[in-house]
């Protein structure tokens, strides 16, 4: 995984270069049809933000990039190459990691280590083991201040840290990885107003190291701070997609709350 991942690594981004592409994509399980009709456009050193309700389709969409369940319609490519993942091991072999609300850490485990968690530097024997070891708590460490993380101690458990900042280790852990697309999968929904900023600092980050961010969330503001590009989700479908020039936050907020939908209860409830 780590090689694979690694060999991405030296790969120069290239601004606006086209990471991933679909055309027209869907995806069915059996008769119930959760996405249809997607054009998603995934550039490096870009944040493309899908923002949709309950049931609209976000999780499918992660889905189909990371590798869990194929496309069964349409066109996805990785650098201009059809493919068709068929596990999650090969959406990361070509640079896509996806970091989970529900982070896969084991919270007793050091910092550094759930850094390196299954991508260790080969131990080999006493001594190269503890060098092994002080060289991974160095990079770790490395890593997350080159991003701004300031974790009091690197070998304090994983379980110690704030929800926001054990999802901004998630993040600097993929980009030292060699992560050239990362998909958040509603990083601040379960986060405060202060945690929130924090992931949205390292969304930025990710952003200003020239990776193509996807940024799932629910809520239009967060995803106005950080978005350059727009998609909402409805019931599978495309129901917006502007860049940032072409939608205002105010817009973007009516059209996610459900736009007239919104009107017509106000107008049912009596409210106006
Ligand atoms: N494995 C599955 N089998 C059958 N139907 C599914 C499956 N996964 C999702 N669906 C259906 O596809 C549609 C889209 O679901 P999806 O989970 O992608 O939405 P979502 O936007 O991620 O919602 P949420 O925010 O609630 O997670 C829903 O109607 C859902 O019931």
């Amino acid at each position: 995984m780590t090689d694979t991942l690694a060999s991405h690594a030296d790969r120069q981004l290239y601004k606006g270069e086209p990471l991933i592409e679909m055309d027209d994509v869907g995806k069915s399980y059996g008769a119930i049809r959760a996405l249809r009709g997607i054009n998603l456009r995934v550039n490096a050193g870009e944040v493309t933000c899908v923002l949709g309700d309950n049931g609209a389709g976000k999780s499918t969409l992660i889905k189909i990039m990371s590798g869990l369940h194929p496309h069964n319609e349409g066109t996805l490519r990785v650098d201009g190459t059809p493919v068709t993942f068929s596990s999650p091991r090969e959406s990361l072999a070509h640079g896509i990691a996806t970091v989970y609300q529900d982070l896969a850490v084991v919270g007793l485990m050091e910092v550094w280590r759930n850094f390196f968690l299954g991508s260790e530097l080969t131990a080999g024997n006493f001594p190269l083991a503890g060098l092994k070891v002080r060289r991974m708590r160095e990079i770790a460490d490395e890593e997350l201040r080159k991003m701004g993380i300031v974790v009091k101690d690197i070998n304090q458990p994983i379980g110690t840290l704030s929800g926001g900042q054990r999802q901004c280790v998630a993040i600097a852990r993929a980009v030292y990885f060699g992560a050239r697309v990362l998909i958040l999968d509603e990083p601040t929904a379960a986060l405060g107003v202060k945690q929130s900023g924090v992931v949205l600092k390292y969304v930025a980050a990710a952003r200003a190291a020239g990776l193509g961010v996807v940024f799932i969330t629910h809520n239009p503001h967060h995803a106005y701070m950080v978005g350059d590009h727009f998609v909402i989700l409805k019931l599978g479908e495309t129901a917006l997609d502007k860049t940032r020039k072409e939608v205002s936050l105010d817009e973007l907020t009516t059209q996610m709350a459900g736009g007239d939908e919104l009107a017509e209860l106000s107008h049912e409830l009596g409210r106006k």
